[in-house]
């Protein structure tokens, strides 16, 4: 029955999507018209058949009878009353499905868990709300724990999928949070913090979609990969027109894909960095050390450092940012050198009136005012004035004074006097070869410091929208024929004038939309563009700059912001919230805690825990809601063996997890390098900058392997992970955290500290496991759904 009306829903959105593309012609009206309804038509469709697998995925039974299904959309009945058939999982009617427990019912006898392949029904999972009927050694804190543990341990596919049918107690709290002001979300390693973000995204739509649609919400995570792994999430959830983006993609027109070294990274990512620009800003507006001579006219003028330093100086006091004060320092230096000629003309009773001006010869005030607008004009257009005053007080765009900046080590020297002589030549590069992403909040930073001077473009546009305006009445008139023609009275006929101005500028504004991309196509095109909610993953690692650029993209600091203190990887990102967001928000922000660890079975996490220990002992790892049977393994082999090893590792895992994924784990620098032994026994194994997580075996860095989850996690010499950042042991900790089934750590260096509670192999690389052990599982009969 609910398919039923999914197939009815459709083939109306397909049907009206036909018709409307089937018409043509029109006014301009109807076309703008009809292209909004043929976006809105085609949404629709995806909308409908991304729900299609999972539809309805739970019941809820009430005390007095009444029963509600529970769903991916909401759907209602064709007629009558449009009961609802299905409710959507974000409706506050939905809610008890989340949290209704057994000492807190909300009014709920049963929950049932609906499991479906295409639109067959093949399991239930009941659970009774009734304290009588809760088992023992059931988690209490786990809602719906036989579907949980069904979901959690399904194979890994390279792609994040939803929870939507299993969202526990603490995660849909902070799903549902209101979603103004900034809210923290902290956790250790799968708690789901990414996941509840994302659903967060799709209940912020559903439940504020007027605002949110148009203002878009900007999801930031921390790479390429990680992006392209969590893609499928919302679509899934039948949200599209949300934008996804790294901190490097936040420039319009820079792609920063330029690698660097950690260490130029982190200083570029200081606050500090605001003072560096705004002297390299400084340093360009110049004055000469000798006099530059200017003729005109037969006359040489004097340009001097004192005329240059005046100019300079009211500027700077005017306030305005440095493209736009450009205007005042050439007004200053015209006038200087205006008042020089001036003076020189006025001061010489003999000389013949250069400018064919009437004043008596020997009158003081030899020029007018008007001679002297005259000669300013004169002026401005003179190419070796305009060169002067082009190196003085150079036009800049971000791009240039960054660019100039890193390619000089006087201008660095400058600029950034409090970095030592080391950090500076961690700076310093030629200008070709593009941008890293921690060059994208500088570009940005500068972006604010030199102010665009919009006046060519907004001149241009306005251009543009004249002719529009022109085209539209010429094609109202054509339109209305004679009819305007058959007004006698002069009056009326101006009226008729007006109201068709205004018409043509409608349409010309109609014209413009026509033309409009979707709002995340223009939120992505627009540097100043305020998003509606941002939502930030992984973002302990962001770098103070990083948060200065996203705060300006959000001047209403409505913000989910979601990470782990104590996977902070990158040199230049945070370990205290308090820290990065004090100078935004003070201490205005929420804190919300996710405790339980959904992907690591608890005899990884135990291993996991002895490292972040290391780190710092007041921190406590998650709670893992399952236990696998399997121990992690470890091995250590002669450096010569290594290789061997790690193939043989490989295809053990590979049998282990059957079609599941593999993740081997590398220090950095040597992921090609063990990549191609790993590809020599996995021809179709994953490497490089962005691997593609599809495949079976995926080897890569810590660093990409952030916020990514794999059946079978080999870690590959940690010593020399952790040995290659003072962050070295929170990569450690991140790596070991990936898996949700099998670890395995092969080394040929002694274990770094914290990493003993590795089950050593000691009989080689034989398989180890005897399978996952899920706690407890309770499924009822599908034959009653
Ligand atoms: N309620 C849930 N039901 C089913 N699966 C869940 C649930 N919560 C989390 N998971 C799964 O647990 C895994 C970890 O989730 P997620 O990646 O969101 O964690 P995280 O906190 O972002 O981890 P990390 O900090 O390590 O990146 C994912 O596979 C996710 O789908």
């Amino acid at each position: 029955m609910l398919y039923g009306r999914l197939d009815d829903l459709r083939a109306q959105a397909s049907n009206r999507l036909d018709a409307s593309l089937r018409a043509t012609g029109g006014t301009p009206q109807a076309r703008s018209e009809r292209e909004t309804t043929i976006r809105m038509y085609t949404d629709q469709l995806a909308h409908l058949s991304a729900v299609e697998n999972g539809l309805c995925f739970g019941r809820l039974d009430f005390e007095a009878g009444e029963r509600r299904y529970i769903g991916r959309i909401g759907v209602f009945e064709e007629s009558g009353d449009y009961e609802p058939l299905l409710i959507d999982w974000r409706a506050p009617a939905a809610r008890p499905f989340y949290l209704a427990t057994a000492a807190s019912p909300e009014g709920v006898t049963r929950r049932r868990h609906i499991r479906t392949r295409s639109r067959t029904v093949v399991g239930l999972d009941d659970e009774v709300l009734d304290l009588t009927a809760v088992k023992a050694g059931a988690h209490e804190e786990v809602t719906g724990e036989a579907a949980l543990l069904a979901a959690l341990d399904a194979r890994r596919t390279g792609r994040m999928q939803d929870i939507v049918e299993t969202i526990q107690a603490e995660q849909d709290r902070v799903i549902r949070a209101e979603p103004g002001g900034v809210l923290v979300v902290q956790g250790g390693p799968g708690t789901g913090k990414t996941a509840v973000a994302l659903h967060r995204v799709a209940y912020l739509l559903y439940t504020y979609r007027q605002q949110l649609s148009t203002r878009v919400v900007l999801v930031v995570g921390p790479n390429e990969t990680f992006l392209r792994y969590i893609s499928q999430v919302l679509p899934s959830l039948a949200e599209t027109g949300v934008l996804l983006g790294t901190v490097g993609d936040l420039y319009p027109g820079v792609t920063a894909r330029r690698a660097e070294s950690a260490e130029a990274a982190e200083i570029k990512g200081r606050l500090e960095m605001t003072d560096v620009l705004a002297a390299a800003i400084r340093d360009r507006q110049e004055v000469p050390d000798n006099d530059i001579d200017i003729t005109i006219e037969g006359d040489t003028l004097r340009l001097d450092r004192a005329i240059c330093e005046d100019a300079r100086a009211a500027a700077r006091k005017s306030g305005k940012l440095h493209n736009l004060a450009r205007p005042i320092f050439d007004t200053e230096v015209i006038h200087a050198l205006s008042l020089q000629l001036a003076e020189k003309i006025g001061t010489d009773p003999y000389a013949d009136d250069p400018l064919g001006g009437d004043d008596a010869p020997g009158d003081p005030q030899v020029l007018s005012e008007a001679d002297l607008a005259e000669i300013r004009r004169e002026l401005r257009e003179e190419p070796e004035l305009k060169a002067a005053l082009d190196w003085m007080w150079p036009i800049l765009t971000p791009q240039k004074l960054l660019r100039d900046l890193y390619a000089s080590d006087e201008r660095l020297a400058t600029a950034a006097p409090a970095l030592t002589s080391d950090e500076r030549a961690l700076l310093r590069r030629e200008p070709a070869g593009g941008w890293t992403p921690a060059d994208v909040p500088l570009l940005d930073e500068a972006a604010e410091l030199l102010g665009e001077d919009d006046r060519p473009i907004n001149a241009l546009a306005e251009k543009r929208r004249r002719e529009r305006i022109a085209y539209a009445e010429g094609a109202l008139e054509i339109l209305s024929g004679s009819a305007s023609l058959d007004f006698e009275d002069d009056a009326e006929s101006e009226i008729l004038a007006a109201t068709d101005l205004l018409e043509a500028e409608r349409l010309a504004d109609r014209h413009d939309e026509e033309l409009r991309l979707t709002p995340a196509e223009r939120a992505a095109a627009d540097r100043k563009w305020a998003f509606g909610h941002v939502v930030v993953d992984e973002a302990q690692e962001l770098s103070p700059m990083a948060w200065r650029l996203l705060m300006r993209r959000c001047p209403n600091r409505s913000m989910t912001v979601v990470g782990d203190v104590a996977q902070t990887g990158d040199l230049g990102g945070t370990t205290s919230w308090e820290q990065a967001l004090e100078p935004y928000v003070d201490h205005r922000w929420r804190l919300e805690e996710l405790t339980v660890n959904y992907r690591t079975p608890a005899e990884i996490m135990a291993v996991g825990g002895g490292v972040l220990a290391g780190i710092d002992p007041s921190l406590q790892p998650p709670r893992s809601v399952r236990h696998s049977g399997v121990d992690p393994w470890g091995l250590r082999v002669e450096p010569a063996q290594l290789d061997e090893c790690l193939v043989e590792a490989v295809l053990r895992e590979a049998a282990e997890v059957a079609d599941g994924r593999i993740g081997v784990i590398v220090p950095a620098g040597h992921e090609y390098e063990l990549g191609r032994v790993v590809t020599k026994a996995v021809p179709d194994a994953a490497i490089g900058e962005q691997p593609d997580l599809e495949r079976r075996v995926v080897v890569l860095t810590v660093r990409q392997a952030k916020g990514l989850e794999f059946d079978s996690v080999i870690v590959v010499e940690p010593a020399r992970i952790v040995a290659e950042s003072t962050r070295g042991y929170r990569d450690l900790y991140v790596a070991l955290t990936r898996a949700t089934q099998r670890l395995g750590v092969l080394h040929t260096a002694p274990l770094p500290a914290g990493l003993d509670g590795l089950r050593p192999l000691t009989d080689g690389l034989r398989p180890l496991t005897d399978g996952l052990r899920p706690l407890t599982t309770e499924a009822a009969s599908p034959a009653n759904f």
